[in-house]
């Protein structure tokens, strides 16, 4: 279990407000912190890390306190992974070498290449790299110290679509391979709603809500008559009737579907979402 309960002040653009937090997050969780842009998402995260100090509050990671009001922990001695938008690899040293950077563990420099399928790229340089390749590189070097806690800052925004799908895959797959307690800050609802099972709604610098991804976007805006872009994100089944969740730009509704419509649709298909008398059709 992680607690957190801390206060800071902070230079926001229309003035000084207060960040003051407290919450838990269960060990093995993968949670979301969204909110509008500075409403003190990546604070949280700096004082998790422990690169910013709390005025005062505390944070508990088990039985450990990371900080309180006398003391903090080092960063280095947090046991924390992190993930952000930019790499900050050594473009100098090949892929292996920034792994082995880490931690001086060939085994496990192994298993990560491994997971994250960079073997074929092990020694090439990270200045001959993507976009996406660097992504996993830097998400491979931040479990080689096999972390309690992972943060993940926008670390996706970067990259286009395609690419940030399959990082989302990896990052799927190494919390359910290794069950890291993951914090994510994201703005992206079909990224949260893939990766994230709870998430911490931070207005500024409070918690306005906690809820499942489906409880916080599936809020209906009044009536739409017009046609919209959509994605479908999941299609379910519920006592015979076929339903698609499906993302309109920044919100999530569901569609009751045909039999037909639900045979012909797939989980990632972009769709056209519109109204046609009192029902809502989906072609
Ligand atoms: N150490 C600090 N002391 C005072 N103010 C700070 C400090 N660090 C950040 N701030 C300010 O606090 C506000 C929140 O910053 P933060 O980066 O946490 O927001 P955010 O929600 O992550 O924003 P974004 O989504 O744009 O990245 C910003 O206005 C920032 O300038």
């Amino acid at each position: 279990m992680i607690e957190v309960c801390v206060k800071k002040e902070l230079n926001g653009s229309a003035g000084r407000f207060l960040l003051d937090v407290d919450f838990r997050i269960n060990r093995g969780d993968f949670v979301c912190i969204y909110g509008k842009s500075g409403s003190g998402k990546t604070t949280i995260l700096r004082l998790l890390a422990g690169f910013e100090r709390a005025s005062s509050g505390f944070i508990k990671v088990g039985d450990k306190f990371f900080c309180n009001e006398k003391f903090s922990l080092a960063p280095q001695r947090r046991n924390i992974g992190f993930l952000f938008q930019d790499y900050a690899l050594f473009d100098n040293m090949n892929v292996l070498k920034n792994l082995l950077f880490a931690k001086n563990d060939s085994r496990l420099a192994d298993k990560f290449l491994d997971i994250m399928d960079l073997n074929a790229l092990k020694n090439a340089k990270i200045s001959e790299l993507s976009g996406g390749q660097k992504q996993r590189v830097a998400l491979a070097r931040a479990l080689m110290r096999s972390p309690e806690i992972l943060l993940l800052d926008e670390p996706l925004s970067a990259v286009d679509l395609s690419m940030r799908e399959r990082l989302q895959d990896y990052l799927l797959k190494i919390h359910t391979e290794l069950k890291i307690t993951t914090i994510i800050v994201s703005h992206d609802i079909s990224e949260i709603y893939k990766l994230a099972s709870l998430v911490f709604v931070l207005n500024e610098g409070k918690i306005s809500d906690i809820a499942t991804p489906k409880e916080l976007f599936l809020k209906q805006r009044g009536s739409q008559k017009l046609a919209f872009n959509a994605k479908i994100l999941e299609l379910t089944q519920d006592d015979g009737v076929f339903i698609a969740l499906v993302l309109v730009s920044n919100q999530l509704c569901k569609v009751v579907l045909s039999s037909i419509e639900a045979r012909n649709f797939k989980v990632g298909d972009e769709v056209i979402l519109s109204t046609k008398a009192f029902g809502v059709s989906i072609s």
